[in-house]
């Protein structure tokens, strides 16, 4: 299992259930590890838990492979069962309790929303990223845009790598990394392509955007 620090800082790569359905998730998953991805998050809302079960296995699988982490969002349960990594929105639980239960070697992420209280208490309870959003329009979460580069800024005092995450392209991105984003977090940026070997191309320009 990679290290903590060696995966903080790069491409965040989040699945969606709808632009990766019809047999999709897998083939561009390992085309974003391939591309570089060091976290991969599975993101998916339906109450289908065995076909959870079984999508998230095959993803950790994937990130063992290419040295990248799985984190699984919002469900704590799934996340010790496969011995994987975790994000917890405001909503979604306790991040101490999460670290009781998943050990100090887990990664744990929490949402902020452009709120630096918030961040500051979630490094108190031991978050290993701290995640501000949105700071473009996004189209898998449409709504105000709150989040600011100088909260990025700001936010470096806490000493907590920082993802940045909402609508999130090759265009805005190197802005949130020059402002102190350890993370871009993608979803459309990344995953709506009509082919892997686009999604691995994206990837690599994600990633390159954090080694110029
Ligand atoms: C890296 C990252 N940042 C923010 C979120 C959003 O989490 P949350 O507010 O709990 O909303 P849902 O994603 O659960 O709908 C995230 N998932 N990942
Ligand atoms: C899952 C999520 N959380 C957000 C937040 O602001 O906390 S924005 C978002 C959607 C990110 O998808 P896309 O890259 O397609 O905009
Ligand atoms: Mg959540």
């Amino acid at each position: 299992m990679s290290n903590k620090t060696q995966v903080l800082r790069g491409l965040y790569a989040i699945t969606d259930s709808t632009l990766l359905a019809d047999g999709r998730l897998l083939p561009y998953c390992e085309a974003a590890l391939q591309g570089g991805a060091k976290l991969l998050q599975y993101r998916d809302k339906s109450s289908d838990g065995s076909r959870r079960l079984h999508e998230a296995k095959a993803l950790q699988t994937l990130c063992q492979d290419y040295g990248a982490r799985l984190i699984i969002n919002d469900d704590v349960h799934l996340a010790l069962e496969l011995g994987a990594d975790l994000h917890l929105g405001q909503e979604d639980g306790s991040l101490l309790q999460a670290r009781q239960l998943l050990g100090p070697d887990a990664i744990i992420g929490a949402t902020c929303h452009a709120r630096l209280d918030l961040a500051e208490d979630a490094v108190k309870q031991q978050a290993d990223y701290i995640a501000f959003g949105r700071f473009y329009n996004s189209q898998t979460k449409p709504g105000d845009v709150f989040a600011s580069t100088e909260l990025l800024e700001h936010a470096q005092q806490l000493q907590t790598p920082v993802v940045a995450i909402g609508g999130i392209t090759l265009d805005n991105g190197s802005t949130l990394i020059k402002h102190g984003a350890a993370m871009l977090a993608v979803i459309h940026g990344l995953f709506a392509a009509d082919s892997a070997a686009a999604v691995e191309q994206r990837a690599r320009a994600f990633s390159a955007l954090f080694t110029d």
